[in-house]
């Protein structure tokens, strides 16, 4: 089945419906995207270190669910929050929690000289900051990250949407993250559409995440 682009609307309601109507947990759904999106990294990126940058919301709870299964294919990984942990909540402070439980490489970076010691010897750089909760222009160190994750060399992968793209609107930030790939969850993103877009995406894979084909039947464009 085809989905057709979805707004951000849409997107957080097929969200709510799996949760509310069908009795799914946010917790599952990150697993699926999250380890989903793992394979489509091992897939096009598959040597090198990976530094997974996480901001704050849900977006950022995916980049921990990420760095767990792509450590289970023995990648060298590395977690890079721009906020203190405590600073998270819901499913992604729970992710974040399996991650240090786990033992897996998290660091704390709000400044943008932490952040630069991060990214200048990594081989893929995984955008995790923001995703379709963002909302007007980029804050401080999450502009901070993308300029300097956007000079490196380093194979650029975003999540979702590119940090600093309008997911409806496709308008970009000076500083939006500049992705060879955009791995995004159930559907392309209507903002995807735009002109001047496709520059900063990059190849788009649409991951599913386990939400019942019936419930996205209403937004099929074919069978
Ligand atoms: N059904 C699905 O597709 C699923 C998607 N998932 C992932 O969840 C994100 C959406 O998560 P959400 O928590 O709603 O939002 P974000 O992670 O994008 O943003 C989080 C917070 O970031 C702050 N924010 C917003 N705009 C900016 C900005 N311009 N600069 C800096 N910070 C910003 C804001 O928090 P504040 O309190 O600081 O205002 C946002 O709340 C989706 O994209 C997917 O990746 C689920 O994992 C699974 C289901
Ligand atoms: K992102």
């Amino acid at each position: 089945m085809k989905i057709k682009s979805l707004s951000r609307e849409q997107i957080r309601s097929v969200d709510q419906q799996a949760i509310e109507n069908y009795g799914m947990s946010g917790l599952v759904l990150m697993e699926n995207a999250g380890r989903g999106a793992a394979e489509v990294i091992q897939r096009n990126a598959a040597t090198g270190r990976v530094v997974i940058l996480c901001g704050k919301g849900n977006n950022g709870g995916d980049g921990y669910v990420i760095a767990r299964h792509l450590d289970l294919m023995q990648r060298q990984v590395r977690v890079v929050s721009v906020v203190e942990l405590d600073a998270l909540s819901g499913d992604a402070a729970a992710n974040a929690a399996i991650a240090q439980k786990a033992e897996l490489d998290v660091q704390v970076a709000t400044t943008a000289e932490v952040m630069e010691s991060h990214l200048h010897d990594c081989e893929v750089i995984v955008d995790c900051l923001l995703g379709t909760g963002a909302t007007g222009p980029l804050r401080g160190i999450y502009a901070d990250a993308v300029k300097i994750a956007n000079q490196t060399k380093a194979t650029r992968i975003a999540i979702d949407v590119p940090t600093g793209m309008d997911v409806d609107s496709g308008e970009a930030d000076p500083h939006t993250f500049q992705a060879e790939l955009t791995i995004t969850f159930v559907a392309p993103k209507i903002g995807f559409e735009f002109e001047g877009t496709q520059s900063r995406l990059g190849d788009i894979e649409v991951v599913p995440i386990g939400v019942p084909r019936k419930l996205l039947r209403q937004w099929a464009s074919e069978a």
